[in-house]
C-alpha cells in the first residue's frame, strides 16, 4: 500500500487540509503527538475560517529523529483519527510544513534561522514536564542547558548573525535561548513563547528559566548586551491550558486509519473527540485567530489550569497507578473499576475543596470533575495506564501538591482514600518496579530505586519516597498525618 503524502487523493469521508500554509509562522518545541492532535488543528482550522495562510509550522523534535522520518516523506502530512465511545473519523492536516531534528547529526541551524524570521511570530512548546530542566526546587538546571548556553554565550560574542557553524542542541530551554539570541542578533522582532504543556503557571515558569539562562551567559563569556532588556519588551510569554486525550499511536490505530484512508500513514495521531484550548491574551506581535476554532483568549488562565491539573491530570495519575496495579491496561479498564473509581472521586473530593478558595472564573467544578470521569471511561482510545504512569516524581508536585497542602491545612487526621491512596499506588507502583526489574520510566528512576532497595519494608520506603526533595510541598513529605495515612493506604493496597 502506497504512503500518505501531497499527492494522496483522499476518498469521501476523510476531511483534506486545503490550501497549505504559505511560510512558517510558528517554531513549535516538542513536536510529538500531542503537538500535531492540539495545537496543529486548531492552527489549521483557524486558517481555514479566516483565509490567514501566514502560519505554517516548522515541528522540532529534540529527543530523536523519529517525527522527521514520520513526516518528512509525508510532505508534512499526517491523519489524526479521532475515536469516540460512538464516533470514528479521520482527517488529514497540513499546517505542520516540515520537522526538524536540532541534536546531533540534525539540523540545529535551521531552527535557529527559523526562530530568529521575522516571519516567525509565536514559539510554542509541548516538550514534557521534565523538558523544563528545572531542580527539585524549581530553579533552572544549569548543568542539564550549559552546552546550548555555551553555544549561545559564543554566538553573542560573535562578530556577524549567522556566521559560525552550530553545534547540535541537547535541551528544549538551551534551544529557545539559542534561538532568542539569534533573534535578538537579527533585529529583535517581537516575539511570543507560548508553553502548551501541563506545568501550572507555564508561561511563568518558562519564562523565568530562560531569564535564568540569560543571567548565567554573563558566566559562560558572554559579552554584556541589551539581550535582557529585550526579553522585557519585546518577548512574552503568556500561559495556556492545553486538553484533549491524546495516547501514544499503536498499530491497531494505524490498522484503522489504514482501511479509512487507503494508505499508510506513518505520522498518524490519535484522539478523543473533546479538545479545548485556554490561552492568556498576552501575546507580543500577530497571531493565529485561533479563536476562530474555538480557543478561548483569557485574561487570567488560573481557575481552567486549577480545574484541568487537580481534577483531570491528578485523578488521572491516581487511575493510572492504581490501575497498574490492579492489572488494568488502560485508562477505561481503570475509570470503570468500582473499587478505583471511589478513590478517583475522593481525590476530586479533596480538589475541589483546596479549590474552593481559588480564583473566580473557570468551569463549574462539580460538573467538570463528572465530565472528566466519562472522559476517561472513553475505551475507543485505549489510552494505556502505564503511559499515564510515566514521570511521576514530574507530575506529582503538579497534579497532587496543591490538594495534598489544602488536606494538610484542615485538621488532626487526614483521611486516607483520595491523595493519600494515590501517593501510596504510586509508592507501589514504584517499589513493584524496583522490586522485579520492571522499566521505570521516569528523571528520577534511579533515586527512586536507591531509596526503595535500601528500605527494607513498604512502610520505610513510603517514608523515604515521600520525602524525596521537591515532590511533596514543603514539610509535607515527613509530616507524620501523611506518612501515617499513605503507609495505612498502602497496606490496604499490599493486602
Ligand atoms: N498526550 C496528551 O494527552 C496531552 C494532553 C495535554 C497536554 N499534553 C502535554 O504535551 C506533552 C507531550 O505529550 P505527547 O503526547 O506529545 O508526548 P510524546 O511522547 O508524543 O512527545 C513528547 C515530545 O517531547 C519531547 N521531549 C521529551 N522529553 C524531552 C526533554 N527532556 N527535553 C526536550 N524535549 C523533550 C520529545 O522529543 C517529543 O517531541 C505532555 O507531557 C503534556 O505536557 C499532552
Ligand atoms: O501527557 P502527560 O504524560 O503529561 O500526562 C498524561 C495524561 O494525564 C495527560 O496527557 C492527559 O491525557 C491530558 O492532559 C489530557 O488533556
Amino acid at each position: 500500500m502506497s504512503r500518505l503524502d501531497a499527492r494522496t487523493a483522499l476518498p469521501d469521508g476523510v476531511r483534506g487540509p486545503g490550501e497549505r500554509p504559505r511560510q512558517v509562522g510558528i517554531v513549535h518545541l516538542g513536536i510529538g503527538a500531542f503537538h500535531r492532535a492540539h495545537q496543529a488543528v486548531l492552527t489549521e482550522d483557524a486558517a481555514a475560517t479566516t483565509g490567514d495562510d501566514r502560519w505554517g509550522i516548522l515541528g522540532v523534535t529534540q529527543r530523536s529523529g523519529r517525527v522527521v522520518r514520520q513526516l518528512r516523506p509525508q510532505d508534512g502530512l499526517y491523519g489524526v483519527l479521532t475515536l469516540g465511545e460512538h464516533e470514528r473519523s479521520l482527517r488529514v492536516v497540513g499546517s505542520v510544513l516540515d520537522a526538524v531534528h536540532p541534536g546531533a547529526g540534525g539540523d540545529v541551524a535551521r531552527v535557529l534561522r527559523a526562530i530568529a524570521a521575522p516571519t516567525t511570530h509565536v514559539v510554542t512548546l509541548t516538550i514534557t514536564e521534565k523538558g523544563y530542566a528545572r531542580r527539585p526546587d524549581g530553579t533552572l538546571d544549569v548543568d542539564a542547558v550549559r552546552d546550548d548556553l555555551q553555544a549561545a554565550a559564543q554566538t553573542l560574542g560573535a562578530g556577524v548573525a549567522g556566521d559560525r557553524d552550530e553545534p547540535p542542541s541537547a535541551s528544549a530551554v538551551g534551544l529557545l535561548v539559542r534561538g532568542l539570541v539569534a533573534r535578538y542578533r537579527a533585529g529583535g522582532a517581537p516575539l511570543t513563547v507560548l508553553s502548551c504543556d501541563n506545568v501550572a503557571a507555564n508561561g511563568h515558569v518558562l519564562e523565568g528559566l530562560v531569564r535564568e539562562a540569560v543571567r548565567a551567559l554573563a558566566g559562560l563569556g558572554a559579552p554584556s548586551t541589551g539581550l535582557a532588556g529585550w526579553l522585557d519588551d519585546a518577548v512574552t510569554f503568556p500561559s495556556s491550558v492545553v486538553d484533549r486525550i491524546v495516547p501514544a499511536t499503536t498499530d491497531a490505530h494505524r490498522a484503522i486509519a489504514r482501511e479509512l484512508l487507503g494508505a499508510d500513514d506513518e505520522g498518524l495521531v490519535v484522539g478523543e473527540p473533546f479538545a479545548q484550548w485556554v490561552i492568556e491574551d498576552r501575546f507580543a506581535g500577530p497571531r493565529p485567530a485561533w479563536e476562530a476554532a474555538g480557543a478561548q483568549l483569557v485574561g487570567d488562565v488560573t481557575p481552567y489550569e486549577d480545574a484541568k491539573l487537580l481534577l483531570l491530570n491528578a485523578t488521572h495519575s491516581l487511575l493510572a497507578y492504581a490501575g497498574v496495579l490492579a492489572g488494568h491496561e488502560t485508562m477505561a479498564d481503570a475509570v470503570r473499576d468500582p473499587a478505583l473509581v471511589v478513590h478517583a472521586r475522593a481525590l476530586q473530593a479533596e480538589a475541589q475543596a483546596a479549590l474552593a478558595d481559588g480564583r473566580p472564573g473557570g468551569p463549574d467544578l462539580e460538573a467538570y470533575a463528572e465530565q472528566v470521569l466519562e472522559r476517561f471511561a472513553n475505551p475507543a482510545t485505549g489510552h494505556l495506564t502505564q503511559q499515564v504512569a510515566g514521570d511521576g516524581t514530574q507530575k506529582i508536585p503538579l497534579r497532587w501538591g496543591p490538594t495534598l497542602a489544602g488536606l494538610a491545612r484542615c485538621g488532626a487526621a487526614l483521611p486516607d482514600d483520595g491523595v493519600l491512596f494515590g501517593l501510596a499506588a504510586w509508592t507501589a507502583f514504584v517499589g513493584h518496579a524496583a522490586r522485579t526489574g520492571a522499566p521505570l520510566d521516569d528523571p528520577r528512576a534511579d533515586e527512586l530505586r536507591a531509596a526503595v532497595e535500601s528500605a527494607g519494608t513498604p512502610d520505610v520506603a513510603v517514608a523515604a519516597l515521600l520525602a524525596l526533595p521537591g515532590l511533596l510541598p514543603a514539610g509535607l513529605g515527613t509530616d507524620p498525618r501523611v506518612v501515617d495515612g499513605v503507609r495505612r493506604a498502602r497496606r490496604s493496597l499490599d493486602a
